[in-house]
């Protein structure tokens, strides 16, 4: 018997050494245990992956939570699940379509009307190298979906967001910004070869510098706004990438690879951190790789074209026709760096 102690404590070491390895490398889970009873909390795209999670973590630590999602029986069924485990029974399905200007506004509209606060947004929904499709009102699917689409929203509930402050917004980005390029001049790649890697980059990139301008526009407000990189994450987000993989990627690297992605729960962490975390009280304009600040790619920092894909994007959604778009229409202060 004794000749087993040795090998079953030498392996039992090898795995913990490694699961302490594999939570260091992603990151690990959020320190703070702060719980945010009552506060009502918003997650765009939560019925999988990081957005179910963190919308589980956040139940559980008593919020209202609101998941806006495309497929309403999968919405639903999650949200049911989350209940059933958290015993918090104000999780709520409610349909949103990013890919529809005309399903943001009713979502907005809905939530204007019907909640008296809303403390936390999560701009959590993503499409990843989709091929060419367009959205319903004829944009780049990858531009559509994962800016235009939370830039809308963010802008229809920020009455909503500053009557609850300090309320934050959270706008899930990617490493992949550092590779991303604004191009003003074919923002729906209509004149130029479409290349799928590169839309998702311009609209991770396109998510770091909304948050930037926004933090600035809205300075002084008590509405704070960051930008997260949640690292690479085990989700069904990759889904379309296999068409673009070769065979020795996905059968050789693929594996390796694996090793270093962490599960949703992880992935959940840094979104989690950034809406409940004491220590983010007041901080705005930041962009965080994983549960740490971090300065974004040089592109990122360029805030004459944040100020422009401010523009464009008010343009291209509709909002300055309707005296929506938020103006700088703070004091001189606002025009600063964000904090
Ligand atoms: N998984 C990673 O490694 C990774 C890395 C960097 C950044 N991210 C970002 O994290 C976020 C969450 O991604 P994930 O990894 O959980 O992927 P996921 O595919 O599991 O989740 C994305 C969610 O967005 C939803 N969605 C897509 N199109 C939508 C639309 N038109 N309307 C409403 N919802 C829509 C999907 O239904 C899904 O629920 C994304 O913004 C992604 O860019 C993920």
């Amino acid at each position: 018997m004794s000749k087993y102690i040795l090998p079953v404590s030498v392996f039992g070491t090898v795995i913990g050494c490694a699961v302490l390895l594999k939570n260091h490398v992603t990151g690990g889970r959020c320190p703070s245990k702060a719980t945010i009873n009552g506060k009502t909390v918003i997650i765009t795209g939560a019925n999988t992956g990081i957005g179910k999670e963190t919308a589980q973590e956040l139940a559980k630590r008593g919020g209202r939570i609101i998941m806006g999602c495309r497929d309403m029986e999968k919405c639903e069924a999650a949200a049911k699940e989350i209940r059933g485990h958290t015993l918090n029974p104000h999780v709520y399905a409610c349909h949103l379509d990013l890919a529809s200007m005309k399903s943001v506004r009713e979502f907005a509209e809905r939530i204007n009307q019907e909640e008296q606060h809303v403390d936390v947004l999560i701009n959590n929904a993503g499409v990843m190298r989709c091929p060419a499709w367009k959205t319903e009102d004829g944009f780049d699917m990858q531009f559509g979906v994962n800016h235009l689409g939370h830039f809308l929203l963010t802008n229809l509930l920020l009455d909503k967001l500053k009557e609850s402050t300090p309320s934050r917004v959270i706008n899930l980005t990617s490493l992949a910004h550092i590779i991303g390029k604004i191009d003003f001049e074919d923002l729906n790649w209509e004149k130029k070869k479409f290349d799928t890697k590169q839309a998702y980059c311009q609209s991770k990139l396109a998510n770091v510098l909304f948050t930037r301008e926004l933090a600035k526009r809205l300075q002084g407000t008590g509405v704070t706004v960051n930008a997260v990189h949640p690292g690479v994450v085990a989700t069904r987000l990759g889904r379309h990438t296999s068409l673009h993989q070769s065979q020795f990627s996905s059968s050789v690297l693929g594996p390796f690879f694996s090793l270093l992605v962490k599960s949703p729960k992880l992935g959940a962490q840094p979104s989690i951190y950034l809406a409940v975390s004491e220590d983010l009280e007041g901080v705005t304009g930041r962009y965080y790789d994983v549960m740490t600040e971090k300065e974004p790619a040089p592109q990122a920092l360029d805030e004459e074209a944040a100020r422009r894909l401010w523009e464009v994007s008010s343009q291209l959604v509709g909002l300055e026709e309707e005296g929506q778009y938020h103006k700088s229409n703070l004091s001189a202060e606002s025009q600063s760096k964000p904090a």
